[in-house]
């Protein structure tokens, strides 16, 4: 699976999202920090802006959905445009079902893990997700420092993922800059949200160019 960046719209000019979508053309996704002000003591943007977005950014929308009773609302996120949803398992009360209705509204489906929350416990669903994301710090807000006590969890998702044949992106969120995305790479993470590394660098494409080869440089996948 080839390396893939995804630039978090969190750091971005929220006046400007479609210029912002624009001047990150050789990204892969465009990662949406959906944030309710319960799950996370933040407050970002919801579906209505997601749908305007869709219909703006060439780039498919990466929706990471922070907030509390994700079964009812991320249908709604794959049906507004987004190209993947991700739920958090902590906040799900039927995880399987959602990620279901995700895929089955055409989206990718993906679940998330904040950094002191095991993965062994979800080896069963990886069938379910098409993506599992592993929060490199406390999810809520950008700009934090990369966790590095996640590193072995990445490392044994990895595993888990290889032993069981499943074909599961493995994507990691928080921190992630020219310092720390080697790291993640090495442990086999394979898709980079980076937020701030991006839209606070001078030149945010060239950031996305940066990040990309530093992380196939040490990628042990194919
Ligand atoms: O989900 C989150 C934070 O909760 C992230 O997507 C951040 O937006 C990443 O920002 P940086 O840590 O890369 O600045
Ligand atoms: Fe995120």
């Amino acid at each position: 699976m080839a390396i893939q960046i995804s630039p978090s719209i969190l750091s971005a000019d929220f006046a400007h999202l479609a210029d912002e979508a624009a001047a990150v053309p050789t990204a892969d996704w465009l990662h949406v920090d959906v944030m309710d002000g319960h799950f996370v003591p933040n407050l970002t943007l919801g579906l209505p802006v997601v749908e305007s977005l869709a219909r703006a950014a060439a780039t498919p929308l990466d929706c990471h959905l922070m907030i509390e009773d994700p079964d009812r609302w991320a249908p709604a996120y794959a049906e507004a445009g987004a190209g993947s949803v991700t739920i958090h398992a902590k906040a799900a009360s039927a995880p399987v079902r959602t990620l279901r209705e995700i895929r089955r509204q055409g989206a990718r489906a993906g679940l998330a893990l904040n950094p002191a929350e095991p993965v062994d416990p979800y080896a069963d669903l990886l069938g379910e997700m098409d993506m599992l994301l592993l929060m490199t710090v406390e999810p809520g807000f950008g700009g934090q420092k990369f966790l590095d006590l996640v590193l072995p969890k990445i490392r044994r998702a990895r595993e888990l993922m290889d032993e069981r044949g499943a074909a599961v992106w493995l994507q990691v969120d928080g921190g992630v800059s020219d310092e720390t995305i080697e790291r993640a790479a090495e442990a086999g993470a394979d898709v980079f949200v980076a937020g701030s590394a991006v839209y606070g660098a001078q030149d945010p494409a060239g950031a996305v160019d940066s990040l990309r080869a530093q992380a196939e440089r040490v990628s042990k996948l194919a």
